[in-house]
């Protein structure tokens, strides 16, 4: 059913996953200018909301069916037909609507959550499958907490919502607990053993409890998924969810996966910083790709290096993700070469006796202040060593 095998869709869910966050709710028109963003960054599903769960959220997944026009608009759901009727109702004006409707799959949630049996929550699963075909043709299924589900038992429930209509078949490790190999060895079982699998797109959702949920995604890329779902900044229930922008670039770096994917990743750090003040929810600067820290160089032997040569210590360019430049930072941990760097980029030349002489009271002043600055710099070349 796809086009090109090699072709990876990215399924953003920083609306809704990102959104349950404690302190990140956001107004429609905030949701709105997301998802313009998101559209502009090639998302190809948008997942905008839960509409049962109050008018505001309906209100939403309205008014971003109405504002973007490329991605697919993905309304979440319970297995249930008031959650999907309010679902098909919000989707009313989307170009492309989704469906994502679903149920739980372990059991530890069928018997502790739902207090059920396997049989009864199949049928459950298949059913609301059913019902929500009626109305929209495109059906993503969520087996929830996949991760921690019996794979034979996820294997029959993906079959069956299959035959029932879904399209894409989601696979979450909703508390986060899998290994890579766990969790690619599991995509790897329903790519096998499932008969009908070719029907639908297998997707990948998920947590990062254990700060796993990057590598728990692409083991699932490498084992045969197709949709990877995550958030900008990570950010999500409890530990978040995989990042889209680690995802991508993952797939970017390493060309010997051969999956890519239709995301602009020059647009990553301008909507990084578009969520973390909306949201109000900081990035930590030392988050990959997009943390304030991603491209900084602050050590001696690493600055030297970079200098040298920026590939000695950067595999992502920060121009690739629209990050503004790298930074040598300047440190009592920093080097002479680094310093000297920064001397001429002020229009000082030093020979070796000078920069030797500028740089003991650098690593005096360094010691206790922990900024160095281009003000700093041009005091300490006022007490340099002036060579007769
Ligand atoms: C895996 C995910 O669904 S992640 C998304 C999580 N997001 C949210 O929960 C945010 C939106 N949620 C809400 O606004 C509310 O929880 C609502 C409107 C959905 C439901 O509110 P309430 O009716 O008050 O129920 P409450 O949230 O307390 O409990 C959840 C109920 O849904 C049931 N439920 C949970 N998941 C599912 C499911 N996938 N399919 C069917 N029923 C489910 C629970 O068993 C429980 O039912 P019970 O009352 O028979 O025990
Ligand atoms: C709704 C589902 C996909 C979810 O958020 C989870 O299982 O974590």
């Amino acid at each position: 059913m796809l086009h090109d095998p090699n072709r990876v869709y990215v399924f953003d869910t920083t609306l809704r996953d990102g959104e349950q966050v404690p302190g990140c709710q956001l107004t429609t028109p905030e949701k709105i200018e997301i998802a313009k963003e998101l559209e502009l960054l090639g998302v190809d599903i948008i997942e905008a909301g839960f509409p049962v769960s109050s008018p505001g959220d309906f209100q939403s997944v309205v008014e971003i069916s109405k504002a973007v026009k490329e991605p697919t608009v993905c309304a979440l759901t319970r297995a249930n037909k008031g959650d999907i009727d309010a679902a098909v109702a919000s989707l009313q004006y989307a170009k492309r609507p989704r469906i994502h409707t679903g149920i739980g799959s372990s059991d530890m949630h069928i018997k502790h959550k739902f207090n059920s049996t396997r049989e009864e929550i199949l049928e459950r699963a298949v059913e609301a499958v059913k019902y929500a075909k009626k109305s929209v043709e495109d059906i993503e299924f969520y087996a929830e907490d996949a991760g921690r589900a019996d794979v034979v038992y996820l294997a029959q429930m993906v079959e069956a919502v299959i035959a029932a209509g879904a399209t894409v078949v989601n696979i979450p490790d909703t508390n986060g607990y899998c290994l890579p190999d766990q969790y690619g060895s599991k995509i790897k079982f329903l790519k096998e053993n499932v008969k009908n699998i070719d029907k639908a797109i297998i997707s990948v959702h998920c947590h990062n409890d254990l700060g796993l949920a990057t590598a728990n995604s692409i083991a699932g890329l490498q084992n045969g998924a197709r949709q990877i779902e995550g958030t900008i900044n990570g950010i999500g229930e409890r530990a978040g969810n995989t990042s889209i922008e680690e995802v991508v670039m993952i797939l970017k770096t390493h060309h010997t996966l051969g999956l890519h994917t239709n995301i602009d990743s020059k647009r990553f750090y301008e909507l990084s910083q578009m969520i973390r003040t909306q949201m109000r929810m900081p990035v930590q600067p030392n988050k990959a790709i997009v943390g304030a820290n991603a491209f900084a160089h602050s050590s001696g032997i690493h600055q030297d290096g970079f200098l040298k040569m920026r590939e000695n210590y950067e595999i992502i360019r920060p121009e690739d993700v629209g990050f503004p430049s790298a930074t040598i930072v300047l440190t009592a941990r920093s080097g002479r070469h680094a310093l000297k760097f920064h001397l001429e980029r002020l229009g000082y030349t030093l020979d070796k006796e000078e920069l030797g002489f500028v740089y003991n009271n650098f690593l005096t002043l360094a010691d206790s202040k922990l900024d160095i600055n281009d003000q700093d710099l041009q005091s300490l070349m006022a007490h340099r060593l002036v060579k007769n």
